[in-house]
């Protein structure tokens, strides 16, 4: 392969994954060039041109209201013109494949690509498939799915495949030296680390500001803190830092697979790529599912994982630092349920995801 675009945006579950896959083929062929199709406001324009070496293109999109109504003229517009400035990228880029993984971006990027005859992949991570997957599902030549019981949303398609989320292969290859260098911690403390998906989630925020008393009499333990970044300011200023050093609190973490590689126990929204990359790593969790998303499919996710015994969930309407902190304070005591929860959660993993996705794209790929 000699060119791959990968599109996917909006929040981290969909730009991760599309990084992954195109790590992933540059592993396999060195030489390959990667270009993105990604906006100007959503968080790919922070986390894509960090990398370096991919080409970084941008579309104006928004997402459908579900109700009728007029704003969604202006959605289809918008759409229309995000679809002429993709074909104009892929006629310039000339990619052998086009790869989506979610999010509204990836809608125009890879519907251009199928209309211009280029061969098409694209990824679900949800058990539930998302709109704009749902829309491409009937034009790519794969759609690529994240958890077994998808399968059953996609008879439709041309050809799916489970395959798993890539981000578990980029894990399991993680440095956990080098994430707990990041952090720098030096000894070797077990690490507790509390993030609210790739945006930050305030429910969460509240109850580790609860928690703060607790933290500090557990010297024992080293808590990292990623509060998303528009939280960060407003939580630093409400927490004495100086008086609790076992506390480490960041707006966001552009390393994850290393620092997770190097956690003991996690604390986290149950958004798909998290819980991919926690199971291939076998690292016990403490969910608590957004209840903001589309058909509440991050409660279904947290409670399969919860079920296979690979995690504890609590529900944002249940949640307290009280009640939070004596689950953190079980598991650390507990190496037993700790370890039980490792098993479970290993047990789950597909580790092997990114390289089965690359085998698909050899499959499709355009050959010179
Ligand atoms: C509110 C919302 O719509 N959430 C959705 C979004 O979640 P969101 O993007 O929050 O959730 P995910 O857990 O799937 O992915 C987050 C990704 O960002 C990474 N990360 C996070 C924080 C950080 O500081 N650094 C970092 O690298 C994580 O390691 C992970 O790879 O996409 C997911 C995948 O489609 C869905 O399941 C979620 O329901």
């Amino acid at each position: 392969m000699r060119r791959i675009l990968v599109s996917g945006g909006g929040t981290g579950g969909h730009i991760y994954p599309a990084l992954s896959i195109a790590r992933a083929v540059k592993k396999r062929y060195p030489d390959v060039e990667i270009a993105y199709i990604g906006t100007e406001n959503g968080l790919e324009s922070k986390i894509v041109p960090k990398q370096g070496d991919i080409r970084f293109y941008t579309v104006e999109i928004q997402g459908f209201k579900r109700s009728l109504s007029l704003e969604n003229l202006n959605t289809i517009r918008k759409f229309l013109s995000a679809v002429k400035k993709s074909k104009q990228y892929i006629k310039e880029f000339q990619p052998d494949v086009v790869v989506g993984t979610g999010g509204y971006v990836c809608g125009p990027a890879v519907y251009a690509a199928h209309q211009l005859g280029i061969p098409t992949l694209i990824h679900e991570q949800n058990v539930v498939i998302g709109l704009t997957i749902k829309f491409l599902s009937r034009y790519a030549d794969v759609v690529a799915y994240s958890l077994e019981e998808s399968g059953k949303y996609l008879q439709n398609a041309k050809r799916a495949v489970y395959t798993g989320n890539p981000r578990a292969t980029e894990v399991i290859e993680a440095n956990p030296e080098l994430g707990r260098r990041s952090l720098g911690i030096y000894d070797p403390r077990p690490i507790v680390l509390f993030v609210g998906g790739s945006r930050g989630a305030k429910a969460i925020n509240e109850a580790v500001l609860q928690m703060v008393p607790y933290m500090k009499q557990t010297p024992q333990v080293q808590f990292v803190y990623v509060t998303g970044e528009i939280h960060y300011e407003q939580i630093r200023s409400q927490i004495p830092l100086h008086e609790v050093p076992n506390l480490d609190v960041r707006p966001f973490i552009y390393n994850m697979p290393d620092v997770l590689a190097s956690t003991y126990l996690v604390v986290s929204r149950a958004g798909a790529s998290t819980l991919a990359e926690i199971t291939a790593l076998g690292l016990p969790s403490i969910l608590i599912p957004s209840p903001y998303v589309t058909n509440n499919h991050q409660e279904a996710n947290a409670r399969w994982m919860e079920e296979q015994g690979a995690a504890k969930m609590i529900r944002e309407s249940e949640l307290s630092g009280k009640y939070l902190w004596d689950w953190i304070y079980y598991l650390l005591q507990r190496s037993d349920e700790h370890e039980k929860m490792s098993e479970a959660a290993r047990r789950l993993g597909r580790p092997e995801a990114a390289e089965v996705l690359v085998d698909e794209l050899e499959r499709i790929a355009r050959k010179a």
